[in-house]
């Protein structure tokens, strides 16, 4: 008769079966994470496969020999799945162009001598929503560059929310915006919608904007990405960060290294200000990528009052720059009227700023 087996050899026993479980459960994901690398080699961007996870379970249910349920071998299994393609997904991040994994140290920009991100001074990029009239423009310009601004903004195409809105006034615009920009010395940013504009827009413009509205256009962001022109682009409505540095990895990928990343408040709940200005996707950029990070505050807020504490925010939490709707007479704007400062407000968003100008961004 053979002595029932101890606790404690029992327990060896488990403890051997541990350590070969282990064994297999790398084994299987270093094949995980071939399976994973080939995936991104394909160019396939979702590495989820629910019909392989379905075949294995139903494989591993007519196997199953007990004493577990059916059930309990498919969570556990489920459960492995889960980890394998978390594994499979941060293999595959690790290897985005727009990583700080790939590149660590900061982009730094240099457009005919204005220098973003790294250790340059934070820039701000000013001037009206939309591009209405020489004379508009000629003052706004004019006046910001006697503040010190060197990046004028200014819309020729507008995405409205309504058909009906003022759209913008397209060429005409592109050419006036760059004309006065450049006879007061300053860069001219401004939005492209439309893949069809894009070497009309990068003609004139010395920085390409994609807007809000425009995150998940993937046949802009390819297009942009293979422009010969900076990028400003603008994080979603309601764009997650990963989503948004992915839409920056698009840009990237078709060769275009010069990105600058523009949080600009998200959608919530709140009905106080026009979007949540996202402080930690600035942080969280700022460290998970190499590139620039500026922070749209008129957008963010949509209301003055709230423009320069969330400047001073934006720039403590390591903002490269700041965006700013200025416009000579905010009453008789065609677009975003409660928003855009005039000069005299301009004049004092300046002073308040100005002890934090200084400073390289990022301290
Ligand atoms: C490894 C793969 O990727 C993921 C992980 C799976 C797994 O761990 O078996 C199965 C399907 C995918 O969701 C694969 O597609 O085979």
């Amino acid at each position: 008769m053979t002595q029932p087996r101890t606790i404690e050899d029992l327990r060896s026993e488990i403890d051997q079966i541990n350590r070969d479980l282990l064994k297999l459960l790398s084994q299987r994901a270093a094949v995980v994470a071939q399976i994973g690398h080939a995936k991104t080699q394909e160019g396939r961007p979702n590495h989820y496969d629910p019909a392989r996870e379905e075949q294995q379970l139903r494989e591993l249910e007519a196997l199953n020999p007990g004493p577990f349920t059916n059930a309990t071998v498919k969570s556990i299994f489920k459960e492995i799945f889960k980890a394998s393609l978390a594994l499979e997904e941060s293999n595959d991040k690790k290897q985005l162009l727009v990583s700080r994994k790939v590149k660590k140290e900061d982009t730094v920009l240099d457009i005919d001598g204005v220098r973003i991100g790294g250790d340059a001074p934070p820039i701000i990029i000013a001037g009206p929503c939309s591009i209405e009239s020489e004379e508009q423009m000629e003052q706004t310009a004019e006046y910001l560059a006697g503040k010190g601004v060197k990046i004028l903004r200014g819309g020729a195409y507008k995405p409205r929310t309504s058909p009906y809105g003022f759209q913008g006034m397209g060429v005409d615009g592109l050419i006036l915006g760059g004309r006065v920009a450049r006879a007061n010395k300053m860069l001219f940013v401004t939005e492209v919608m439309d893949t069809r504009d894009v070497e009309v827009v990068a003609e004139y413009a010395d920085i390409l904007q994609v807007g809000a509205r425009n995150m998940h256009n993937f046949a802009l962001l390819r297009e942009v990405g293979r422009a010969r022109r900076p990028v400003l682009l603008k994080r979603g409505l309601s764009a997650t960060i990963e989503e948004w540095l992915y839409a920056a990895e698009y840009i990237l990928s078709e060769g275009n290294n010069e990105v600058i990343l523009c949080e600009r408040g998200i959608r919530t709940f709140e009905k106080w200000t026009r979007n949540t200005l996202d402080l930690s996707a600035v942080a969280l950029a700022k460290q998970e990528t190499h590139l620039p990070v500026i922070v749209d505050v008129t957008h963010a807020a949509g209301r003055r009052d709230l423009l320069i504490p969330l400047a001073k925010a934006a720039l403590a939490v390591g903002a490269d720059g700041i965006h700013i709707e200025v416009h000579p007479s905010p009453a008789t704007a065609l677009s975003d009227n409660e928003q855009q400062l005039d000069f005299a407000g301009y004049d004092k968003f300046d002073e308040a700023l100005k002890p934090m100008m200084k400073v390289p961004a990022g301290v």
